[in-house]
């Protein structure tokens, strides 16, 4: 069903969706109806989100949860473990696992902030998985979660219906929603931004007009599609940043019917209306968000989720690239496939790097000395998409982020051995 945000209607078995109301006397059939809340009752109606779901027992037949017992690599706010560093950091990608894995356990947490209970903040987390989940759900109570695969299909059975997203697509779900990953590929990689903060939306396109970045309508949100299966299924959850557990004696996959305007949804990034320069300059990178969580203070995200698409490079008497910068906000950047335009090595696909506030960063000596040599002529940057998780906060990064073997030491290098500025000879102060 298209549309971001939209309202919808839809139902697996003809007849289960209640008329006229939500919570009738009588369900269709004896359906539970359930209301799933993703805003506040009274938040603005424009920010309200909710719908009601229509299952062959209410979510809440289970029984208690427990602490999940395992060693996983996923983290939470407040993240603390390590101090958080001005250090541009680099990752090469995560490699498979040796032993069966499947997307719970593995989630591995790279770096983040706030924390859940506060309502802002986000973290990152990486997956590299080999193992489809079976009779076993996840939940996220802590924020919604977006999902950027960057290899291998997911299909994602959620409560709301089933997607399948392969890479270059992403996938949204929202806060509380069940859902289990399967793994048409046998494997699969990716990226997760866990939001804390307020709902990822689509960005105001200001002067821009009423077009233009990623279109609403090409979000596509699954019907109604449920299992009648009384067989045990365990549920893990994510609750103020520890995982529990709790085995149900049936799928929670049994919504028949749902309304309304709080989903999961699947974008295709292909899609994604380019704007860019025709003159000159290098415009900012929130030309390419895609989707953004606002925080209280305004235009400065919580995350705002923004892709380097390919696209044509035209501006006149331009250094093309990214420019160096130090930006006040955070950005964590991955790459789904290609070649990133600031980076001439060492930025693998599924690999990850981290700019924090201030730290000063942009080409490298490669892509800057190839810049400035290249024949200004209309140039298609192609076969590429990178992203960025861009934040008003620190990203703290985990232990795991700081000791791995992944770690680019030598990082900082891709900056060295510039040469230095020459004035005009006599011209010294
Ligand atoms: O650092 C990066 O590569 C991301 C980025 C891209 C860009 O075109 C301008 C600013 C910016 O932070
Ligand atoms: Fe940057």
């Amino acid at each position: 069903m298209a549309g971001f945000g939209n309202h919808f209607v839809t139902e697996a078995v003809a007849g289960a969706l209640p008329q006229g109301r939500n919570s009738p006397q009588h369900v269709p059939f004896g359906l539970y109806a359930e209301q799933l809340s993703g805003a506040a009752f009274t938040a603005p109606r424009a920010d309200n989100r909710r719908s009601w779901l229509y299952r062959l027992r209410p979510a809440a037949n289970h029984p208690a949860y427990r602490p999940y017992e395992s060693d996983t690599l996923l983290r939470s706010g407040p993240f603390d473990e390590v101090p958080p560093t001005p250090n541009r950091l680099r990752w090469d990608p995560l490699p498979m696992p040796r032993q069966a894995t499947d997307f719970v356990d593995g989630l591995v947490s790279y770096c983040g902030a706030g924390d859940p209970g506060g309502g802002e903040g986000l973290a990152v987390h990486l997956y590299a998985v080999n193992q489809s989940m079976e009779r076993r759900a996840f939940y996220n109570a802590d924020g919604e979660l977006l999902i950027v695969p960057q290899q291998g299909a997911l299909r994602i059975v959620t409560e709301m219906g089933v997607m399948t997203v392969t890479p270059e697509q992403i996938a949204l779900i929202p806060r509380g929603v069940r859902f289990k990953v399967e793994l048409p590929d046998g494997s699969a990689r990716g990226y997760v931004c866990e939001n804390y903060g307020a709902l990822f939306r689509l960005p105001d396109l200001g002067p821009i007009g009423s077009n233009g970045l990623a279109n609403p309508r090409d979000f596509e949100s699954p019907a109604a599609w449920f299992e009648d299966d009384d067989s045990p299924h365990e549920i893990v959850q994510k609750f103020a940043g520890r995982l529990w557990v709790t085995t149900q004696d049936h799928s929670p996959f049994d919504v028949v019917a749902w309304h309304g305007n709080l989903a999961p949804c699947r974008y295709d990034l292909r899609l994604f209306n380019t704007i860019n320069t025709v003159s000159y300059d290098h415009p900012d990178p929130s030309i390419f968000t895609v989707l953004t969580s606002p925080s209280g203070r305004a235009g400065t995200a919580n995350c705002d989720f923004v892709i380097f698409p390919p696209r044509w490079m035209v501006a006149e008497d331009t250094f093309r690239p990214p420019w160096f910068h130090r930006n006040v906000m955070s950005e964590f950047m991955g790459l789904i496939h290609g070649v990133y335009d600031a980076k001439a090595g060492g930025f693998a696909p599924g690999g990850a790097s981290l700019h924090n506030c201030m730290s000063g960063h942009g080409p490298d000596k490669a892509s800057y000395e190839g810049a400035v040599g290249a024949e200004l002529k209309p140039h298609r940057i192609a076969d590429t998409m990178a992203f960025m998780f861009e934040s008003r906060f620190v990203f703290h990064p985990t232990r795991f982020a700081m000791e791995t073997p992944l770690g680019q030491l030598d990082y900082d290098d891709c900056w060295s051995g510039f040469q230095k500025a020459q004035l005009p000879k006599g011209d010294e102060a």
